[in-house]
């Protein structure tokens, strides 16, 4: 149809940029994801880009300045509508990054309000009276209490945002969601004419998502999880401007052995380890004896060469929080969680030398690492593994397959299951 992408994504991280590309490859929009602002040209077939940015932990004047440089990428690219993606348990710390970085796209796309709704019903996070759940937990009781990097332990999201912005925070809430999108869009108007920046949205289930997004058809901006793009196509599709693309996310396989790499604590990952482990090779990392200088990498890629062209490993730092907080108490949480993001990223640069086409990564913070070190500037994306979690192909010379896991995401056999798709 149109040659030029409808929809632009900002991403926070890495597997948050893939958890999104594969929402609307799925609502039938062919989609790319760039690894940070795209220096070559893009393929033209595309209706949706997705610039994925490392942007949720970095200090706010950083995120919000390497947010404003894919901004302008986007509206050059002539994008009509903007979508900033950030988690779906809202990670973030009092100083941001989410309030900072939606500040000023608002401010650059000269608008006054924008909604934000981490909802992610199909991943259990729902959002009821501004509260959010994770599964039957609030979001402060749930696993994210203990975040290495962005611990969260206030669920009730109007006041964490409002922490985070001087705009006023309101909320449209569930009663209101459930009338659908005239009521919603009425919402939206009453909280944008009281002077309200932001209005966090209750949605419980997918439907919800889908009102939702049909009233912020006419929004520059849109600030959510993936789950908040499920009804953005259909409003394309409405306005004549988008086809009905059923193979948007057919992709080219590739030969080679596979491997997987994880850097998420997340309570589910942990359990993905632990089923992985039961039957199939794997590779610890301790940031302690990394941080004693012992070779780690050296001593994985050592272990795996023999072992790959026969079955998958693993290599982790995934440990859980006792362990966690032990490595961070000797040496500080950023250095610890470096050491085994380097580490990790050394590895997969390693793996590709051995051979290896398929990874699976897990954790968005581990991603970003590891596709920065085997210089990859662009995956297309294609069809689901588990909710949030698309196989993707890398664009480019050498092209890789590879599975950039949400810490939180997957079932408990992700990584079988992962492999066994493309194996
Ligand atoms: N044993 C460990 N001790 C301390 N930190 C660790 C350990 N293993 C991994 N880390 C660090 O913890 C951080 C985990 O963040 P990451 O974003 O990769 O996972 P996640 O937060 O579970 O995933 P997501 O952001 O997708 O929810 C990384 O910086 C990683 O290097
Ligand atoms: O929204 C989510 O939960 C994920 O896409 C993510 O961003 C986790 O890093």
């Amino acid at each position: 149809m149109v040659n030029k992408p409808l929809l632009g994504c900002i991403a926070d991280d890495f597997t948050g940029g893939t958890d999104l590309a594969s929402t609307l490859v799925a609502s039938g929009m062919r989609t790319l994801q760039v690894i940070g602002v795209p220096r070559e040209p893009v393929p033209a077939d595309i209706d949706a880009i997705v610039i994925a940015l490392k942007t949720r932990t970095q200090p706010a004047g950083e995120a919000v300045a390497d947010s404003l440089a894919a901004l302008d990428w986007l509206k050059a690219a002539g994008c009509r509508q903007f979508f900033f993606k950030y988690c779906s348990t809202f990670d973030s710390t009092p100083e941001g990054n989410i309030g900072p970085v939606a500040d000023a796209l608002l401010a650059a796309l000269e608008c006054r309000f924008a909604l934000a709704c981490p909802a992610f019903p199909a991943n259990q996070r729902t959002l009821y009276q501004g509260y959010l759940f994770v599964g039957e937990l609030l979001l402060s009781e749930s696993g994210m209490r203990h975040h290495p990097l962005t611990p969260m332990t206030d669920a009730n999201l109007v006041r964490v945002l409002q922490r985070q912005t001087a705009r006023s925070v309101g909320l449209v809430p569930w009663h209101t969601v459930s009338r659908g999108a005239p009521a919603i869009r009425a919402a939206f108007d009453q909280l944008e004419q009281a002077g309200h920046g932001y209005a966090i949205v209750d949605a419980l289930d997918d439907g919800h998502l889908r009102a939702i997004g049909e009233a912020a058809a006419g929004h520059r901006l849109i600030t959510g999880g993936s789950g908040v793009a499920l009804g953005l196509a259909e409003n394309f599709r409405r306005a004549g401007l988008l086809g009905d693309n059923r193979q948007a996310g057919a992709l080219p396989g590739l030969e080679g052995p596979s491997a997987v790499l994880s850097g998420s604590c997340s309570l589910a990952t942990n359990a993905q380890v632990e089923h992985w482990q039961r039957h199939r090779p794997s590779f610890q990392l301790d940031p302690l004896r990394l941080a004693e200088g012992r070779d780690l990498v050296a001593e994985a890629l050592a272990w795996a060469a023999p072992l790959v062209a026969r079955e998958p490993v693993l290599i982790y730092g995934s440990a859980r929080p006792e362990q966690v907080r032990a490595a961070q108490e000797q040496l500080g949480a950023a250095r610890a969680g470096e050491l085994v993001e380097q580490a990790l990223s050394r590895i997969a640069v390693g793996l590709r030398e051995l051979g290896v086409s398929k990874l699976v990564v897990a954790g968005g913070e581990t991603s970003g690492a590891v596709v920065k070190a085997l210089e990859v500037r662009a995956l297309r994306i294609g069809t689901l593994i588990d909710p949030g979690v698309p196989w993707t192909r890398t664009l480019g010379d050498r092209p890789l397959l590879l599975a950039l896991k949400s810490g939180n995401f997957g079932s408990v056999d992700f990584f079988e299951k992962a492999l066994g798709r493309v194996e």
